[in-house]
């Protein structure tokens, strides 16, 4: 076994138990074949994921190594399959995996795809609440990549039609192309408070936190100073 690597694979259609569907385990290298042989649908979300004060690109040197492995399997496993790379970085991920089915002659741009469809729910969120709408009525085309300025929200393409104002639109262009740095401070903060009311179980006194955005400086529930209390009060 190969440390903590593991493998699902659902199973449509299999009976009883479960309606429709049964989910069984795979782990290591040496499993790698099993799970794969003969799916039709390949979903890899294996990796690292980032801490605060990274970029997606520092995950390069690991997650690299792991979709280049699990792609040589899927050439030779189940070459017909859909590809959705999840891991990140995804701007590299996806051309690691070109290159690999390019290699094994198995490569087709129309069965491989990079998830970014975050960025999509997350303009849709941002752009919703500066309009005052519900995020399911509204929808903002965003192309490009998933990092940083290569994700490129078509503001000018929103419905319901809408002209933001320059300061708006460098705003919520910000915003969205920031959205998963948000997202890993705020987990990150999230954890740390869990950490400190463990810490607290038969203590007494009080501690005091301090979450401190290095980036996203706007939102409140990021840069915020908390007190916890022996109860976490
Ligand atoms: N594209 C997106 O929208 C998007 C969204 C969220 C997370 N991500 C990326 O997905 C990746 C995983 O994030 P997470 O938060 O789920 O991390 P996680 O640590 O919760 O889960 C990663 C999983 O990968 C497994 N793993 C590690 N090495 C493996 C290997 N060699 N083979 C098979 N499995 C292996 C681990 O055992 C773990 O279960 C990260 O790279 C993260 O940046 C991308
Ligand atoms: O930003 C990350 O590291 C995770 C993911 O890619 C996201 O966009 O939320």
């Amino acid at each position: 076994m190969e440390g903590s690597s593991s493998l699902r694979r659902a199973n449509c259609g299999a009976k009883g138990g479960s309606p429709g569907f049964k989910v069984r385990g795979f782990m290591g290298q040496q499993q790698l074949e099993d799970a794969l042989t003969g799916m039709g649908l390949v979903i890899i979300p294996a990796g690292v994921p980032r801490f605060p004060g990274m970029t997606r690109d520092d995950l390069f040197n690991i997650n690299a190594g792991i979709v280049k492995t699990l792609c040589e399997g899927i050439a030779k496993c189940c070459p017909k399959a859909i590809i959705n790379l999840i891991s990140n970085p995804v701007n590299s991920t996806v051309p690691i995996a070109a290159e690999v089915f390019k290699k094994a002659g198995t490569y087709d741009p129309k069965r491989l795809l990079g998830v970014t469809m975050l960025d999509v729910v997350r303009a849709n969120t941002f752009v919703a609440e500066v309009l005052g709408l519900d995020p399911r009525e509204v929808d903002v085309p965003v192309v490009g990549g998933h990092a940083g300025v290569t994700i490129l929200p078509l503001l000018s393409q929103v419905k319901p039609l809408f002209s933001f104002n320059k300061e708006e639109t460098e705003h919520l262009t910000s915003r969205i192309q920031n959205g998963g740095t948000e997202v890993v401070e705020a987990y990150a903060a999230v954890k740390f408070a869990d950490a400190c009311l463990q810490g607290l179980r038969g203590d007494a006194g009080i501690i005091q936190c301090a979450f401190v955005s290095s980036q996203v400086t706007e939102l409140p529930f990021v840069a915020s100073r908390v007190r916890l209390g022996r109860n976490g009060v």
